[in-house]
């Protein structure tokens, strides 16, 4: 391939790339304007008519939100590139597409997700696709900047390949500032990228691939893909899962830019409703809570609260004192159990089965009084004589048809009626609601955990596999915050439980605080969308949602046309289903966060994203197989990324020794650039470290400029060092919630899993080493987050897996 100077005067081609922006805008805007025309009108009808009316108007109405949505993300770099085909047909390529004025008129941008834009991505010298040129365009707001060109010609063909495509614009993207919040690369998406995008969205795909080769960027893009070419997926949502709430923020940006709403992100901690796991707590502990034996132990646990009697039971109900016996009890128990209800579910069966027993027992009672009340008078009277009387009065009222005298049938039916009696009577009875809480509780899944942790003895008989030291890591207290290894715990135990009422009062109580938050957003869009419009604007230019409707009308409205996202809506259902769930970072799940995934995606249709080789959680992964064996057996598909588009050689250079000790087989992405700037370490008296750090802080802080510095800590020393940083930088951010979008962080190497930053500086690298079992994966991640600069502060012996990196340089 080869830059190639312009046929025309530079100046010329801007020029004329520049007048077929317009014509797009202009096209966007009419359409923007007609959209939100009849979104007002359809949110206007408000909720009159039929069902039938209602429904279709809130079909319309989320059509056209969405439509909005995805016309509003494209304004950026709405075209970005260009393909000129051997034939002279000229195709452009842009975020969506776009059509002409008339009907009949070929569209003029094609919508990067297309398969005739696909040339774009993977035309090489070697396989043209008739591609005889491809242009990139940059573009600052509404206007043309720059325009890269690749000739796909014979002298290319011959030139050295780097296997990359459109080299110059994916260099400038590369070496762009960065922001603090990932970008979409839909201009410059290479080959090997395109491949996996395009993927058919059935089954599992696994993508491996080292630090900076693009798999969570590539994953995002797979999402906007599929929901762009399965419609039906947008029914049921994408969820995309990080490993934590910073890394989330990172990304969530990358989707709502490509116009796609119907994706939830979510890290590992906030999957399930109502819950935010905030609570610490040791790496042995997380490893044991996520075995794939704890579902067993928390199905003990649920069956532990179903009749386990030892021993019978005694109880006062109706004035009588009763003893139920724990054999029954047991076996009615395993009749509840038989139906395969969930414990709450399968709660009426076995009450019910309970109460018909008591009410059997007490109605027995008043037959036996009866009876012996009979005995007592057969004593004083003669039976035969009182029958003899019965009858005669039966006949003298009902002549030959009298009913035979038949005093036992009559006591039957007294039997029944007490019986009936009872059944009304006792579920309403407080001392048989006390009974049946005793032996089948309702129980929610943070109930279940709360006991189950507090109390050994009922560990111990749930969880007999485990030593009694691993119980000892699950012991807490109740009442401390959720850690993230609970919620798939959470998860299990709702799935044991069955509905969970209480996520279903919270759920909608925030759909109703939504409903007006939401309308407001319509209105947004509505004026958002004037922004565009030519300023003589005629008659539809005018008319937008705002002008007619106000936002408490609009809430109106939206109550019945139920407006919400898919993503919405899925994020506060448990039960909710995925179409397809994205894991990025996926070697350290858990085998108890993977059985909540598969749950959350029965079809299993999943991309699974990450490096084995960056392992940092115990309970994580270092094969792929292993992990996914046990809920996919053999039916994934691996996929590998080999570049590194992130880490400059210099740094992938500093980090071998690390990958080596991890993984010697895997080898190391080639990157793709070189920053000229070398890695460096400096040792430095413990004393000094606190005013030596503050003074490297400063200097990188002013390195990167607008960019963005990250300082990795060793997470036993975090509060301390983010002080020493802060007083060298006094807005620096750190904690769990980190603001990226400050120029300088303080994290630990777990929290910049996944994130990027123009430079590093990596304090006590020995610490981050010893601090976990998989310390060389922590390790690994925190060299690789830089897209320019490392740097290595330590105070002891540097770790022999860095003592390829260079002494700072005086
Ligand atoms: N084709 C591309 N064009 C422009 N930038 C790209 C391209 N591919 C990847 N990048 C950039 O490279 C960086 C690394 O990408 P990403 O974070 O997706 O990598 P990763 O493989 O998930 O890394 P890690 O395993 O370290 O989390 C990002 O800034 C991304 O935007």
């Amino acid at each position: 391939m080869s830059a190639v100077p312009a046929t025309r005067s530079e100046e010329a081609e801007l020029g004329s790339e520049q007048a077929f922006l317009d014509l797009l805008h202009a096209q966007v805007d009419a359409r923007t304007a007609e959209l939100s025309r009849q979104l007002a009108a359809t949110l206007a009808a408000g909720g009159g008519g039929t069902a039938q009316a209602r429904l279709e108007r809130q079909a319309d109405a989320e059509r056209l939100a969405g439509q909005l949505t995805a016309l509003r993300a494209a304004e950026q770099q709405l075209c970005f590139g260009r393909l000129d085909l051997d034939d002279g047909e000229r195709r452009y390529v842009g975020r969506i597409g776009v059509r002409g004025p008339r009907p009949e008129d070929d569209p003029l941008l094609i919508d990067w997700r297309a398969p005739a834009a696909r040339p774009f991505y993977t035309a090489t010298p070697a396989a043209r696709q008739s591609v005889a040129r491809r242009r990139h365009l940059h573009v600052r707001e509404r206007t043309v900047v720059r325009v890269d060109d690749e000739l796909l010609d014979a002298d290319a063909a011959g030139a050295a390949d780097t296997g990359l495509t459109g080299e110059a614009a994916l260099m400038s993207a590369l070496r762009a500032e960065r922001t603090g919040r990932m970008r979409d690369i839909v201009a410059t998406l290479q080959a090997e990228q395109d491949r996996i995008i395009r993927a058919p969205h059935t089954g599992v795909l696994v993508v491996q691939g080292g630090p900076g080769t693009g798999k969570t960027v590539v994953a995002l893009h797979r999402a906007a893909y599929l929901l762009y070419t399965a419609p039906r997926l947008n029914d049921r949502g994408v969820l995309v899962v990080g490993p934590n709430t910073v890394f989330r923020g990172y990304i969530s940006q990358v989707l709502p830019g490509l116009g796609e709403t119907s994706v939830l992100h979510r890290a590992v901690a906030e999957l399930y409703p109502g819950v935010t796991a905030t609570g610490a707590e040791s790496d042995a502990a997380a490893e044991v809570k996520g075995r794939a034996v704890m579902a067993q132990v928390l199905a003990a646990a649920v069956r532990a609260h179903q009749a386990e009697a030892a021993a019978p039971v005694r109880v006062r109900l109706g004035g009588e004192d009763l003893t139920l016996d724990h054999h029954w009890l047991r076996e009615t128990a395993d009749a509840a159990r038989r139906t395969l209800l969930p414990h709450n579910l399968a709660r009426p069966v076995f009450c019910r089965a309970v109460i018909g027993e008591v009410a059997r027992r007490l109605a027995r009672v008043i037959a036996d009084i009866e009876d012996r009340f009979e005995d007592d008078l057969s004593d004083r009277i003669d039976a035969a004589q009182l029958d003899r009387a019965v009858a005669r009065d039966l006949a003298a009222v009902f002549g030959a048809d009298a009913p035979p005298v038949d005093l036992a049938l009559q006591g039957r039916q007294e039997l029944a009626d007490a019986q009936e009696h009872w059944l009304a009577v006792l579920p309403g009875d407080p001392g048989m609601r006390r009974l049946l809480d005793r032996l089948w509780p309702v129980l929610t899944p943070q109930s279940l955990l709360t006991e189950l942790y507090a109390d050994p003895a009922a560990l111990a008989a749930a969880a007999p596999s485990l030593t009694p030291a691993e119980r000892a890591l699950l012991r807490r207290p109740p009442g401390g915050p959720w850690t993230t290894a609970d919620v798939p715990l959470l998860d299990e135990a709702a799935e044991l439980l069955g509905f969970d009422h209480g996520a279903a009062l919270e759920r909608s109580a925030r759909e109703r605080a939504e409903e007006v938050a939401y309308a407001q957003g319509v209105i947004d869009i509505a004026r958002g969308s004037r922004a565009g419009e030519d300023e003589d604007g005629g008659e539809g230019a005018r008319l937008t949602a705002a002008d007619l409707v106000d936002a408490e009308r609009l809430a109106a409205g939206y109550r019945e046309a139920d407006l919400s996202t898919v993503a919405e809506r899925a994020a506060a259902d448990r039960s909710w289903t995925f179409g397809h769930v994205i894991v990025d970072e996926a070697q350290e799940l858990s085998a108890m966060a993977w059985r909540l995934l598969v749950r959350r995606c029965p079809s299993r249709s999943f991309t699974v994203v990450g490096d084995v080789a960056q392992t940092g959680e115990a309970a994580g992964s270092v094969s792929w197989r292993d992990a996914l064996a046990p809920h996919f057996g053999d039916r994934w598909r691996l996929e590998r990324l080999s570049v590194n588009y992130r880490t400059p050689v210099e740094i992938v250079g500093a980090a071998a020794g690390v990958l080596a000790a991890i993984h010697p087989e895997i080898e190391a992405a080639r990157a793709v650039r070189a920053s000229g700037e070398e890695p460096w370490r400096e040792r430095v008296p413990a004393g000094e470290l606190a005013a030596r750090l503050a003074e490297r802080v400063r200097q990188e802080a002013a390195a990167v400029g607008a960019g963005r510095l990250a300082v990795l800590v060793p997470a036993t020393d975090l509060a301390r060092l983010a002080d020493v940083v802060r007083r060298a930088v006094p807005d620096a951010s750190w904690g769990p919630e980190a603001d990226l979008d400050r120029g300088t962080v303080v994290l630990t190497p777990r929290q910049a899993k996944g994130l990027e930053f123009d430079a590093v500086l990596l304090v006590e690298p020995g610490s981050v080493l010893e601090s976990s079992a998989r310390g060389l994966g922590d390790l690994y991640v925190a060299l690789t987050r830089a897209t320019r600069r490392l740097g290595v502060v330590h105070t002891g012996e540097i770790p022999a897996v860095l003592r390829g990196l260079a002494e700072k340089p005086e």
